[in-house]
């Protein structure tokens, strides 16, 4: 019988998160990718003994625009790296009243208003339509919540995170409007990364940190990057935290995730076999080795 594989945490890291404290054997390396260029390197380490793979999204020194960023490549190279579980770790803007700088959320759904990015790795000669119905590895959040809890940190479990293009902040038209589409928080990249993952089969959670108001609240002035990195300071503290407390948490589990994310292609591919493009098919084997090679 073979042994069952274990677990590996990917962590991408948002502003303010260019580095995991406490991580041992720590070693950045460059990944290739046939999808580009990456942000950054990747830093291999453990944490309590289990294996972490950080990426800064925006690489470190925040170099990389939201637009700008290779998403397919970031997910390709983690997959390519062995993991399994990713965590994003996300400031953003609240549109709500009840949701002040300082809060955790836990989202569970995004809408996706994203335009200048790809954001599928299966294009022409390899199509495949993955569910996004549930972008959220629930196995994930509940850890997520579970570790927020353990610090004392003010939580909220479920959310709808709109995704802007940016790089601008939004308008107060916009602003209002997502306010009354129902969303909860608003940031500029967990979209397309949540699609990628899926497509990658890869477990997918965000904890979004609210840093400001965005433009909507009457009794605050328009967000700012300075106003975003002040909070961010007290939230990177805290998001040090729960990385530490929710690895171990992750870690333990074993064998594959029952919630189907390390599935998602079984039912996705939709190009027959003679109609396969294999210089794309070469492209796809990290993320789609599992499936394409039967
Ligand atoms: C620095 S404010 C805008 C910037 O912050 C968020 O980045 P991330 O999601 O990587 O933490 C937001 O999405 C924007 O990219
Ligand atoms: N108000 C906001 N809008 C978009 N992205 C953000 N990131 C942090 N605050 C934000």
């Amino acid at each position: 019988m073979s042994t069952p594989s274990k677990p590996v945490i990917g962590i991408l890291g948002g502003s303010g998160l260019y580095q995991i404290d406490g991580l041992k054997d720590v070693t950045w390396k460059k990944v290739s990718s046939p999808f580009g260029e990456p942000s950054d390197e990747l830093c291999f380490g453990t944490l309590e003994g289990h294996q972490v793979v950080f990426l800064p999204r925006h690489g470190r020194g925040h170099r990389v625009s939201p637009s700008d960023i290779n998403y397919r490549a970031n997910i390709d190279v983690l997959k390519r790296s062995g993991v399994t579980d990713l965590l994003s770790l996300s400031a953003v803007g609240s549109l709500r009243e009840d949701l002040p700088p300082g809060t955790f959320v836990v989202t569970d759904q995004f809408i996706d208003r994203t335009f200048a990015r790809e954001k599928s790795f299966f294009t022409t000669g390899m199509v495949a339509h993955v569910s996004m119905a549930k972008p959220v590895c629930s196995r994930l959040g509940d850890a997520l919540v579970a570790a927020c809890e353990g610090l004392g940190v003010t939580v909220k479990r479920g959310g709808t995170y709109l995704v802007m293009e940016g790089p601008q902040f939004s308008t107060l038209a916009e602003s209002r409007m997502y306010r009354s589409w129902g969303c909860d928080v608003i940031g500029m990249t967990n979209m397309p990364e949540a699609k990628l993952a899926r497509e990658a089969e890869i477990c997918y959670a965000t904890v979004a940190m609210v840093t400001d108001f965005d433009c909507w609240h009457p009794d605050h002035d328009a967000v700012t990057v300075d106003q975003v990195v002040s909070v961010l300071l007290g939230n990177a503290g805290k998001a040090r935290g729960l990385v530490k407390n929710v690895v171990p948490l992750l870690g333990a589990h074993q064998g594959p995730c029952a919630k189907g994310c390390q599935n998602a292609l079984d039912h996705a591919l939709i190009t027959s076999p003679e109609a396969r493009d294999s210089a794309l098919l070469e492209k796809l084997s990290a993320v789609a080795g599992r499936v394409l090679r039967k």
